[in-house]
């Protein structure tokens, strides 16, 4: 096995009131596949894994087991708390090359403030950890670093052993062939409260002409069963064969896997640079290019979804003029097309303020009137009311900060929780003054597509 070694660092790290070691090792290794790396963890590490790739398949990570777990239930101070404790944790750390730093990887729920039971229920607000194998794929290069952190001064022995799993983790996934999942058979297809989600478009809608709030997100779930209980690399291995232009992800934690395929970024930060997108504003693809083009000029022009569409331009605008010393917003939004769907997108980048760090982008942007609504907390409000169930993490920040303080979030949406034998899809569409419940509905069913076809839902396509 070609391995390069790079570092071994220990650092001291003063977190929540203890003398703590932070130790690190990362190596080079010929590369391998992500998707049999976190297979390769599939006994030892379910529920304490990760799996991100980036819109544009150029960064995939993977992480194994949890070296340090940063967790809260707080409303809005999260965002800080997260902050705060990854700081303290990688202060003392000799910035290097960007693939030698560890990686703090989670996601933040949609809305602390939503009680409703359900799949989500013991899940935290915020959930983030830094793995005890991390992979990163770079630059046609693979990484592999083990972390621990300890109170332990003599940890020698228990880093030896890390080595040696390490090595056979590596060697699992470089040698054994990767395996040809299959799709999972689905035994039940439920559309949950389907009339209660048509008589709230409805309702929303007369309550936004009324004025009340000027555009509201509201979703829906659907849920499947299975003949058998569905592993995380079978549903990733569906996934992972879906979409350009998407973000895949996948976080399990404890028996829940929330996987998906976005097309949203919420925020990425590189070199002192944010850059978010603005994508709203939907329509189906065509069956021939000439009807996909056909389709993708009548949302151009369309005002309902150039209304649905401006409002998260203008709010994330907003954000990027608060945090940067320069940014640029396109006047008019272009065509993001994907497999199953055609969205209005402007993208949006700036230079940011020296005090603008990613997890305060976060913190102002989610939730984007993509998501959320017009004005936030009104629309939140109208969520909770009307939608009957909890988001959890749909739609909600997900992905990765280094000590460097660069990062991606992605807006996790085409999304689905697993628990078992059971799976939760979640999708939902702007609602403006003239949205209409049918075709909203519509739109909804087309949301669904990526996740129930990586299911095995999605009969004829
Ligand atoms: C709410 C979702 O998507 C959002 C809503 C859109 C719309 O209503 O046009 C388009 C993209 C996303 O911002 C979802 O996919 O569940
Ligand atoms: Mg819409």
């Amino acid at each position: 096995m070609h391995q390069k070694w790079f570092h071994t660092t220990e650092v001291e790290v003063g977190t929540v009131n203890r003398a703590q070691t932070f130790y690190i090792e990362t190596i080079e290794v010929s590369r391998l596949s992500a998707l049999a790396f976190f297979a390769a963890g599939e006994n030892k590490y379910k529920g304490k894994r990760f799996f991100w790739q980036n819109r544009e398949k150029t960064l995939t990570l993977v992480g194994l087991g949890h070296a340090y777990i940063i967790e809260n239930n707080e409303d809005n101070e999260r965002f800080d708390l997260i902050e705060d404790e990854w700081k303290a944790l990688t202060k003392n750390i000799v910035k290097e090359a960007s693939e030698l730093q560890p990686i703090l990887f989670g996601g933040f729920s949609f809305d602390p403030k939503n009680d409703k039971k359900g799949e989500w229920e013991g899940f935290p607000q915020s959930h983030f950890a830094v793995a005890t194998y991390q992979l990163v794929l770079r630059n046609d290069k693979a990484y592999v670093s083990i972390h621990l952190v300890t109170e332990n001064e003599h940890s020698l022995e228990e880093f030896d052993r890390l080595r040696t799993e390490r090595d056979h983790l590596i060697h699992a996934a470089q040698v054994r062939e990767l395996k040809n999942y299959e799709k999972p058979v689905m035994t039940k297809y439920d559309e949950v409260n389907k009339d209660k989600y048509l008589q709230s478009i409805d309702t929303v809608t007369s309550l936004i002409k009324d004025n009340w709030a000027q555009k509201v997100v509201i979703a829906r779930s659907l849920e499947m069963q299975f003949a058998q209980s569905v592993s995380s690399p079978q549903v990733l291995s569906q996934v992972m064969n879906e979409q350009p232009e998407s973000y895949l992800f996948g976080l399990e934690r404890d028996n829940l896997l929330f996987f998906g395929a976005s097309p949203e970024r919420l925020v990425k930060v590189e070199n002192g640079y944010g850059y978010s997108s603005c994508v709203a504003g939907s329509i189906k693809r065509g069956k021939t290019a000439e009807e996909d083009k056909q389709l993708g000029d009548s949302l151009l022009q369309d005002q309902k979804n150039l209304g649905e569409h401006r409002y998260v331009v203008e709010m994330i605008a907003e954000t990027f003029a608060k945090n940067c010393t320069q940014f640029k917003v396109p006047k008019h939004p272009k065509l993001l097309k994907i497999r199953d769907i055609q969205h209005l997108y402007t993208p949006v980048e700036g230079k940011l303020s020296k005090d603008a760090t990613i997890l305060q982008l976060v913190k102002h942007l989610h939730p984007t009137p993509a998501l959320g609504g017009v004005p936030r907390m009104k629309a939140l409000a109208m969520i909770r009311q009307y939608e009957s169930m909890n988001r959890g993490l749909y739609a909600a920040p997900i992905g990765w900060v280094d000590s460097e303080g660069n990062g991606e979030f992605a807006v996790a949406i085409r999304s689905a929780a697993l628990v078992d034998n059971c799976a939760y899809l979640y999708a939902g569409g702007g609602i403006v003054a003239d949205s209409e419940p049918n075709s909203e509905y519509e739109e909804t069913l087309v949301k669904f597509r990526p996740m129930l076809r990586a299911l095995g839902g999605q009969l004829n396509e």
